[in-house]
């Protein structure tokens, strides 16, 4: 029926040209003519598909079937062109994509015949694959980056004291982010044996670990101190895809990490000024596939962590220096003045009640002449020492001058103020103190003055500090080593 010339015409075209009629009530379908190639490429006989075109939709792959036959029946009654893609079996059993792109017209017994040809596009689909996860993979790559610009300069703008807020909101941005249950940063102490977790994010459900993960022992955990080493003398990534896949030698870390719900992590270590500080990592309660190529982004987040916290450890000390005295330890003057002003501005607004005491170490000149001033030196720690135990979480012990200190007691009232700066006074002189196997007998004499106890309903800071002063004098002059408040002297 159809010339020699076309069939061998037809074998040398890449594709595999077909006619394909289905009869007008459907129930038949065969191809008038196929290309020989269709032997050469899906191992079908061209004269069985003569007859019956089956043999070609059962080696359709079957997540592709579905739509093929309304497709046809479409194209049959519209009489639109029929263009399908779908993964075809080859004859060495794997799958191609094809494309079939045929005209269909109507024949004079109602039956539909298409004209067209199945095109491999194998290679097609594969590039464009490729090139989708390339953009997928940059637009991730883009989203990250920026994602590191803004944590950056979330850190270079925190404010000073913001510090552990700060690492908290990094925490969570990269665990959004990640989609990961829990991030968390831990530090190392003497040398590998110990950690703490010091920041943790989770994802809402998911159970906080940090309050049990505090200077936690980790000898026992053999296989962990080794991959710490490992991880820290190579920085790099430790990828836990499957936490019960942990090998034998991991037993006590991965009873652990499953008393935890852990089914996969990662971590990173986290190196300040060339030494490993600790390391940061994730977790996740399903089983899930690390993107390894994720290693270098990682490394630049724990880098990132690394100088946020160096940042703020350095700001920590010099805001630590500049409102703390060297020689003891305590507060100064400089932090001490706006703590009064706060006690202060509380009072005016709620009436809470606060005291401040003037203490003075008596005849510390003494102590410096009879015994060095290096046993001053170490009185003056004492002393500091000892009004800093007196403190809870809202009073402030100060330095106030040379051997001057302060006291201000938070919400007291003028009875409990008196009866703790006795008490200081008695501890003083219980202190006991000695320099090179001698005892040094230390005193201390103190002016307390409740805020209640001035005319003026809003004093000033000074105008306290004054009032105080005015009565550690009157406790020098009445013979030293008591307390002198509101009352008068009360000798001790
Ligand atoms: N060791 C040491 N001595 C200090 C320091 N600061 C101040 N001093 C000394 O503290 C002494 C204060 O002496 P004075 O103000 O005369 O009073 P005092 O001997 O304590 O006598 P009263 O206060 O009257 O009981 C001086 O000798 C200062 O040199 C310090 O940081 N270390």
């Amino acid at each position: 029926m159809f010339p020699r010339l076309l069939s061998e015409l037809a074998s040398g075209v890449p594709g595999v040209l077909f006619c394909y009629r289905v009869s007008a009530d459907g129930t038949f379908h065969y191809y008038p003519f196929i290309s020989s190639r269709v032997r050469e490429v899906f191992g079908l006989d061209p004269r069985k598909l003569q007859t019956d075109a089956s043999a070609v939709f059962d080696i359709i792959h079957p997540d592709d079937r579905a739509g093929i036959v309304p497709s046809i029946s479409v194209s049959a009654a519209t009489l639109e062109p029929w263009q399908y893609q779908a993964r075809l079996r080859l004859k060495d059993g794997t799958y191609h994509w094809f494309e079939a792109h045929s005209m269909p017209r109507r024949e004079a017994d109602g039956s539909t015949l298409w004209y067209g040809q199945f095109t491999d596009i194998q290679t097609h689909k594969e590039l464009e694959a490729d090139l989708r996860q390339r953009e997928a993979e940059s637009a991730y790559q883009l989203q990250f980056h920026k994602l590191l610009a803004s944590l950056s300069s979330d850190f270079i703008n925190a404010p000073i004291g913001d510090f552990d807020q700060e690492i908290d909101r990094f925490l969570a941005r990269i665990g959004e982010f990640f989609d990961v249950d829990r991030v968390y940063v831990y530090r190392f102490a003497e040398e590998l044996t110990r950690m703490t977790n010091t920041h943790e994010w989770c994802r809402p459900g998911v159970p906080a670990l940090k309050d049990s993960q505090q200077n936690v022992d980790i000898t026992g955990f053999r296989w962990w101190q080794e991959q710490s080493r490992n991880l820290l003398q190579q920085n790099r990534v430790l990828f836990i895809e499957d936490v019960s896949k942990l090998p034998d030698s991991a037993g006590p870390e991965r009873a652990l990490l499953e008393e935890q719900g852990v089914a996969a992590m990662f971590c990173i270590p986290v190196v300040t000024r060339g030494l490993v500080d600790g390391f940061f990592g994730m977790d996740s309660l399903k089983v899930r596939r690390w993107r390894r190529d994720l290693s270098d982004l990682l490394i630049l987040v724990a880098n990132l962590l690394a100088q946020a916290l160096e940042r703020f450890r350095l700001e920590q000390e010099l805001l630590n220096q500049s409102i703390r005295d060297p020689l003891t330890g305590i507060h100064n003057r400089r932090y001490l003045e706006p703590r009064i002003a706060e006690m202060l501005a509380r009072y005016q607004r709620s009436g809470e009640g606060f005291a401040l005491a003037m203490l003075d170490i008596d005849h510390f000149k003494q102590v410096n002449d009879t015994h060095g001033h290096q046993a001053g030196d170490q009185v003056l720690r004492a002393f500091a020492q000892l009004l800093q135990n007196q403190c809870r979480a809202s009073d402030v012990a100060a330095r106030y001058g040379g051997e001057e200190f302060i006291l201000a007691l938070a919400d007291v009232t003028p009875e409990r103020a008196t009866w703790a700066l006795e008490r200081v006074i008695d501890e003083v002189r219980e202190l006991a103190l000695s320099f090179h196997g001698k005892v040094i007998p230390v005193t201390a004499s103190a002016g307390l003055v409740h805020v209640s106890d001035l005319e003026n309903p809003s004093p000033t800071p000074d105008e306290l500090i004054t009032e105080a002063d005015r009565r550690l004098y009157r406790a020098k002059r009445s013979g030293r080593n008591c307390l002198v408040d509101a009352s008068g002297a009360s000798p001790l």
